[in-house]
């Protein structure tokens, strides 16, 4: 066995292991994933991309093109999510380097088809199809409960707008390190929790706690959950707003029947997995 070839990129810090797999041949187990995201026994990220083609995977949804590419996402304790925005981005860039896309194409995803648009600047535009705010619940951090609205933006995101209260602006001293509380019923397979404060009408600066992750420097799809969630707050349907996470800035669009977000995509390195490594997990 020759060895895997994976690339190495991020979208606002949020980074991702991108393995190749267009004939869909890996085995790429829970266990597996774990290593290649522990930050000391593997390569280290947030998430695993696999580059594969839609037809040759299960469970992908009917209107996604089996013979379009198709990102199976992976969170970093093994788990598979529906969706991740910043994944989407990297995948796009992957695909643009290795002459796999053109400029616009369409990433299929477990939440569906996500048409893509890779600008010059290297920044790239996602479709993020649309958002549904479902109820309102709480989380609990450091004995603190916040409320929030809960925003489906393919996977679940329960979004914690603090705005009144000065004493509670401070979101650096938030802490993170351990999963926020929340409402497991209402959550049945867990939730993605964002802290958001409005910097500007259309300007929000938040950071997440991810399901199957912990705190990361950035997550796409909650600052949608975000923007989202701040705009039906002030009695909004639609908007667009800046999205400053601690890994660097994003821009979201909220329109009636979808949701736009943009935001760079760096590939960062390639390389080779080796195969005694692969095959010991
Ligand atoms: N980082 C992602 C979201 C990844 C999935 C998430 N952790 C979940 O389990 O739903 C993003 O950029 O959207």
């Amino acid at each position: 066995m020759q060895g895997i070839d994976f690339v190495k990129g991020h979208g606002t810090e949020n980074d991702f292991v991108v393995l190749p797999d267009p004939d869909g041949k890996l085995d790429l187990t829970p266990a597996r994933v774990r290593a290649l995201c522990d930050r000391n026994r593997g390569l280290g990220a947030d998430g695993v991309l696999r580059v594969v083609r839609a037809g040759l995977v299960e469970d992908v949804p009917s209107d996604v093109d089996p013979d379009g590419w198709f990102m199976d996402y992976r969170n970093a304790d093994g788990s598979v999510a529906e969706m991740c925005g910043n994944g989407v981005r990297v995948f796009a860039a992957y695909l643009r380097e290795a002459g796999l896309a053109e400029a616009e194409f369409v990433v299929g995803t477990r939440s569906g088809p996500r048409p893509v648009v890779a600008h010059e600047d290297g920044h790239v535009t996602v479709h993020m199809g649309p958002v549904r705010i479902f109820g309102e619940s709480t989380a609990t951090v450091g004995g603190r409960e916040f409320a929030g609205v809960a925003v489906d933006v393919g996977n679940p995101h329960l979004a914690c707008l603090i705005e009144d209260d000065p004493s509670e602006l401070d979101l650096t001293a938030l802490d993170l390190t351990v999963p926020p509380g929340h409402d497991s019923v209402f959550f049945p397979h867990g939730v993605n929790v964002e802290f958001a404060r409005k910097l500007a009408p259309d300007a929000i600066q938040m950071r997440v706690h991810e399901r199957g992750v912990g705190e990361t420097r950035s997550c796409g799809t909650g600052t949608v959950a975000a923007v989202a969630a701040m705009l039906h707050l002030a009695g909004k349907r639609t908007g667009e707003s800046t999205v400053d996470i601690p890994g660097g800035r994003v821009r979201v669009g909220i329109t009636e029947d979808g949701s736009t977000l943009t935001g760079p995509a760096v590939l960062v390195a390639r390389g080779r997995l080796d195969p005694v490594w692969w095959s010991a997990y």
